[in-house]
């Protein structure tokens, strides 16, 4: 009974029998009605709660994250990793969706168009995540993104990256490639015919700050990822994954051809992609999973990383504050063959499209060898980053305020040269952006994305404001 309630009816004692009885018998039916209205209300909201799940699954499931509810040795492994992962798992320990998550996983992963492809593409949100997810979607593939969503860069433009997904009916779940239960359940809703493997730590040089993300993520989630793939899939997937040029580290020999050596890497980042491809024979040789490592070259364009040089090197630009630019100890400028979006794009779905069936099956067993392959996407062509940094100033009519310095010993490397040969030969790949035309597209996406007057730009004229908001998104 509610507190008022209570205080009238002890009220009414005081005064006389009859009026006691009136009041204690107002109070009861008050009592009472109060209590219908309690319990209408909640109904009426577990009600209201069963239409929104019922008609709208996908916005639910848009913020389900994932974790294990399996069994202690899965917990036991999880928690191995969680060490070397920090807060990134922590944070996703909630169940799984049940039934309406099951549908939106299916759902997104349904292909539509007639063998099309179901494919699970980690690391969604990334720079080549998105493009290639768009890609596939565009043109009838069934499309499951995972990411988790991680702070290396401003975690704004992810949600953005995700935002346009989402738009195009790609569901993204924030969750990260070392949940090995959340895999396995993703595995079980779907049966994916192709993993491409997206998600990584990327960045040369901050490899040496934070040495044991790439471990996490370029190593253990790599393994983690081929676990599941070759001892739970049913049937296995064919799994095509972001190696990278860096592998070549300290080799002299130009263009670098995958048939040169990679045992020199020159940082952190390239030693764990190295260890991935090592990796990969590996799971390939025992279990018999279709392989393909792509080695992309300085991939730059619209919806960029903004850790990349081309990227910042922009934002400084606009906003009139210095850039760096490192040159070699001999005085020659740093070359990169930088390459652009859409080739990249159109070389990972030849590789997706030409990838083979794997060959092993979860009880162990395997049929015979299956594709281990490993390609170059570059775009054949290197340039000084002088000349890149000239085409931004022309591209933003302002101009660099330069400092030129020596190399630092950061695992850089001075210069990038990709021979494509093999690429070209196994799935048709020819780039043909020229640095000047792709970052044409990068600039008008960049000015289009921070809401930037490019007359105001050229007049050096950009708010505090503006500017203070650009790189805060950094
Ligand atoms: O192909 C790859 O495998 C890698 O490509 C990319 O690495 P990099 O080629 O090193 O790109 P990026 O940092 O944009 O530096 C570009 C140029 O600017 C020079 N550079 C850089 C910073 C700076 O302050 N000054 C400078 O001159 C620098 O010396 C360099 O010559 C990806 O980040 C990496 O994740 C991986 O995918």
């Amino acid at each position: 009974m509610p507190y008022s309630n209570v205080d009238a009816a002890a009220k009414g004692v005081k005064v006389g029998g009859a009026l006691m009885v009136r009041r204690v018998a107002s109070g009861k039916l008050v009592s009472a009605s109060s209590h219908l209205l309690f319990r209408a209300t909640i109904l009426a909201t577990l009600g209201l709660v069963c239409l929104f799940t019922v008609h709208y699954p996908s916005l639910l499931s848009h913020s389900f994250r994932l974790s294990s509810g399996g069994g202690s040795k899965r917990t036991a492994s999880r928690a191995s990793h969680r060490s070397l992962l920090g807060s990134s798992l922590s944070a996703a320990a909630v169940s799984y969706g049940g039934a309406a998550w099951d549908r939106e996983v299916r759902r997104s992963a349904s292909p539509r168009r007639d063998g099309g492809m179901s494919v699970l593409v980690t690391g969604a949100v990334g720079f080549v995540g998105m493009h290639c997810s768009l890609a596939l979607r565009a043109r009838g593939d069934g499309v499951l993104g995972l990411d988790n969503f991680n702070s290396y860069y401003e975690p704004s433009l992810k949600r953005a990256r995700q935002r346009l997904l989402a738009s195009r009916g790609v569901l993204v779940l924030d969750a990260d490639i070392n949940d090995a239960a959340l895999l396995e359940r993703l595995f079980d809703a779907a049966p994916f015919t192709h993993v491409l493997h997206l998600a990584a730590q990327a960045g040369v040089r901050y490899a040496m700050r934070a040495p044991q993300t790439y471990v996490a993520s370029n190593v253990a989630g790599l393994v983690s990822l081929f676990e599941v793939a070759a001892k739970h899939a049913d049937p296995q997937p064919a799994i095509v994954w972001a190696s990278s040029s860096s592998v070549y580290g300290l080799n002299k020999d130009a263009p670098f051809s995958e048939e040169h050596r990679t045992d020199q890497p020159a940082s952190l980042y390239a030693a764990t992609k190295k260890a991935g491809e090592a990796i990969a024979h590996s799971y390939n040789h025992i279990y018999g999973l279709s392989i393909t490592g792509l080695r992309f070259f300085t991939v730059y364009g619209p919806w960029g990383r903004p850790d990349m040089a081309y990227f910042f090197f922009a934002r400084s630009i606009v906003s009139g504050e210095p850039i760096t630019l490192f040159r070699t100890a001999d005085g020659a400028d740093a070359r990169r063959d930088f390459t652009y979006i859409d080739d990249v794009v159109k070389g990972c779905l030849g590789a997706l499209d030409t990838a083979g069936k794997s060959t092993g099956s979860k009880s162990g067993k395997k049929r015979g060898p299956a594709p281990l392959r490993v390609y170059n996407l570059g775009n054949t062509s290197p340039v000084p980053v002088t000349r890149m940094v000239a085409i931004l100033e022309k591209l933003l009519g302002k101009k660099a305020n330069k400092r030129v310095v020596t190399m630092p010993s950061n695992g850089d490397v001075p210069f990038t040269h990709a021979n494509v040969s093999h690429a070209a030969r196994d799935f048709g790949y020819h780039p043909s952006t020229s640095l000047d035309a792709g970052l044409r597209h990068f600039v008008d996406w960049f000015v289009h994305y921070y809401k930037l007057d490019p007359a105001k730009i050229a007049k050096g004229k950009l708010t505090k404001k503006k500017s203070m908001a650009m790189s805060a998104a950094s």
